[in-house]
């Protein structure tokens, strides 16, 4: 049995986490560079907690400028089990209007400047992420929810852009029209590297504007998400309080296989592997890497 370790990625707005008993910061050394920040340790209940703010305290690195893979890495190397994105986004649909929380369970990647993969020359490996969202992570956020009086629409599509800019109308109106859900800038690569680290994921998308396709809503302005943001963030951070109060203190198998990804997706013979890339994977593929 592996105890559980629930880390919690807080987005735009939600820069702490209030609520954490023996709670203290803890910077961790990442092989992979500087994570946004450094960790915040506690506990809810009796359930390890560890919170990284992903812009960094104050919000000073923009989508593009995180480090995915330090970030990760790092919570992996804290021990994190099961992780909990908060992010804002924008919403494609009028039955999602701001101040709605969507349990996100599909992921549409259109970034294209950013590290997505902690594997590549030396250490091939693919994973599938045909199921990105850990279904018992993505049940126990909708108990949580449910218990905390919030009302959160389970499932939808979230498109990941580049950013930092918000998209053109045209984009915004093929996006609609592709079916998607919500739009954000953070949750690719972050879903996939989570995934390679063989952590179990889940997002929970918090609307805060209709982007810019809605004919009532012309463009979007940072001072009209930061409006909702505030409201958002205070709810979710009762989300998180209930979340881990009803959390498993044993981590749950995953059903999709999120926490046992790299059993089937290293091809790279062992003889033709990089040790110095092999050095780097230690903690994300430290369990199949040293079987
Ligand atoms: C402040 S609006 C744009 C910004 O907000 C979202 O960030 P996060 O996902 O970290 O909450 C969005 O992805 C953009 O980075
Ligand atoms: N409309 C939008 N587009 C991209 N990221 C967002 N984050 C919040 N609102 C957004």
């Amino acid at each position: 049995m592996t105890r559980a370790v629930l880390g919690i990625i807080g987005g735009s707005g939600i820069y702490d986490l209030p609520g954490l008993e023996d709670v203290r910061e803890e910077t961790i050394k990442s092989p992979w560079g500087e994570p946004s920040a450094a960790l915040t340790r506690g506990v809810i209940g009796g359930l390890p907690i560890v919170f990284l703010p992903r812009h960094g305290k104050g919000h000073v690195l923009s989508p593009s400028d995180i480090n995915y893979r330090a970030n990760i890495d790092v919570l992996k190397r804290a021990g994190v089990t099961d992780l909990v994105s908060l992010s804002a986004c924008g919403s494609f649909r009028e039955e999602l209007p701001p101040g709605t929380f969507v349990l996100v369970d599909q992921f549409v990647d259109r970034t294209y400047r950013r590290e997505s993969s902690f594997f590549g020359r030396g250490c091939v490996a693919h994973v599938s992420m045909a199921h990105p969202v850990s279904p018992r992570l993505h049940v126990h956020l909708a108990a949580a929810a449910k218990a905390e009086g919030i009302a959160a629409v389970q499932g939808g599509t979230y498109v990941c852009m580049e950013g930092p800019q918000f998209s053109s109308l045209a984009e915004s109106l093929t996006y609609k029209a592709q079916g998607y859900s919500v739009i954000g800038m953070t949750n690719m690569p972050e879903a996939k590297l989570a995934r390679e680290a063989e952590i179990c994921y889940a997002s929970v998308a918090m609307v805060t504007d209709f982007d810019c396709w809605h004919p009532d809503h012309d463009a979007v302005t940072v001072q009209d998400i930061i409006r909702v943001l505030n409201s958002n963030a205070s709810k979710a951070k009762g989300l998180v309080a209930r979340l881990a109060r009803d959390f498993p203190r044993e981590h749950e198998p995953c059903p999709v296989g999120s926490d046992k990804a790299l059993d089937t997706a290293l091809i790279t013979a062992p003889e033709a592997r990089d040790p110095r890339l092999l050095a780097r994977l230690d903690a994300v593929a430290g369990r199949v890497l040293n079987s």
